[in-house]
């Protein structure tokens, strides 16, 4: 009997093709989540999508992949993927050798990083004047509840809208001193050759004692102090999108007059150089990326953010 030859009309081989595309896109997106969440390691990914190259990991674009990496927002994946000398549409099975060389050192790289700071739920918000640390913590304290912000003691006086004990707690000189003299502050300094700022101690130990997150957003000679006092602790630059950026962030808040924003500029210039002391460096261009990448950095136990309706 002659073989029957079964013909499939081309409509349902356009049909098979699409559910084979959306099952690939289903599985991809649970590798890019696995790897958001941590359940696996970016590593085992871009191995798995080296050793095949058509397979569900080895299809992901590198863009994709990256942005799946916990701390990398859009801001971030730019720079990167300039310095890997990967372009946007590339598929990760598709890189070359040297391309695969340099994304899996950089991984490996930051895996490492976050090994050795797996435990810490102490993490330290620092950067130049006007850069958007107050903005950034200020978002986070109001979208992302599992992070507790902690409220810096000061002698400045408010600003308008200031209020006591949520942006700061206003103290006089003796004050401070007293907290000083009591081991009451986990670091202090003198910002910008004006008012004395310092993190009591207390609400951070009761907080990390009770396995919550904190952080503080403080200058860099506090960010170096609590280095030495909680070597665990993981310390974050944020950086401008610019330098005229910045001026601009200064100017435009407009609370401080033209010389003590000639100081302030002084001051940013040595804060930028110390950039490197830093574990992590983040980008402020938009408020909520960045805020994301800063959380996205402390060991929390869940922060979500808070629902919007
Ligand atoms: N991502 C952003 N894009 C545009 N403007 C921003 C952004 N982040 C903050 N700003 C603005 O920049 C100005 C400075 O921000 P902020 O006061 O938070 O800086 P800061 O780093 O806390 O400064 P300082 O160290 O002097 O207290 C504010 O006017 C704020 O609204
Ligand atoms: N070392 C510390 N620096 C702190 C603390 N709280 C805030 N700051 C830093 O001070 C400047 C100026 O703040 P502003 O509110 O007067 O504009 C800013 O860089 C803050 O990060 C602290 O407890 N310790």
């Amino acid at each position: 009997m002659p073989e029957q030859t079964v013909r499939t009309p081309p409509e349902v081989d356009r049909v098979a093709a699409s559910r084979a595309a959306v099952e690939a896109r289903r599985k991809r997106a649970e590798v890019k989540n696995n790897i958001a969440t941590g359940t696996v390691s970016a590593l085992t990914v871009l191995d798995d999508a080296f050793a095949d190259p058509e397979g569900v990991a080895g299809r992901m674009r590198a863009t994709d992949f990256l942005l799946s990496v916990p701390a990398i927002g859009r801001t971030k994946l730019t720079r990167i993927l300039e310095d890997l000398k990967i372009s946007p549409s590339k598929r990760l099975g598709g890189l070359g050798p040297n391309q695969r060389l340099r994304i899996r050192d950089f991984i490996a790289d930051r895996e490492s990083k976050n090994r050795q700071h797996k435990r810490s739920r102490l993490i330290v918000l620092a950067g130049p004047t006007a850069v958007g640390k107050g903005t950034v913590a200020t978002h986070i304290r109001e979208n992302y509840p599992d992070v507790l912000l902690s409220v810096s003691a000061t002698t400045r006086s408010p600003r308008p809208g200031e209020v006591e004990g949520i942006n700061y707690f206003f103290v006089n000189d003796e004050e401070f001193d007293r907290l000083i003299e009591n081991g009451e502050l986990l670091e202090h300094a003198t910002v910008h050759n004006a008012s004395r700022y310092g993190t009591p101690r207390g609400p951070i130990d009761e907080a990390l004692n009770r396995g919550d997150s904190v952080l503080l957003e403080i200058d860099i000679q506090g960010a170096r102090q609590v280095r030495e006092a909680m070597p665990e602790a993981t310390l974050v630059f944020l950086l401008p999108p610019s330098w005229d950026e910045l001026v601009r962030r200064l100017v435009g808040r407009g609370t401080e007059g033209a010389e003590e924003r000639e100081r302030r500029l002084e001051t940013a210039r040595h804060e930028l150089a110390a950039q490197d002391e830093f574990d992590y460096r983040v980008v402020n261009g938009t408020v909520a990326d960045a805020a994301q990448e800063v959380v996205d950095l402390i060991q929390t136990r869940g922060a979500r953010p808070r629902r919007t309706v």
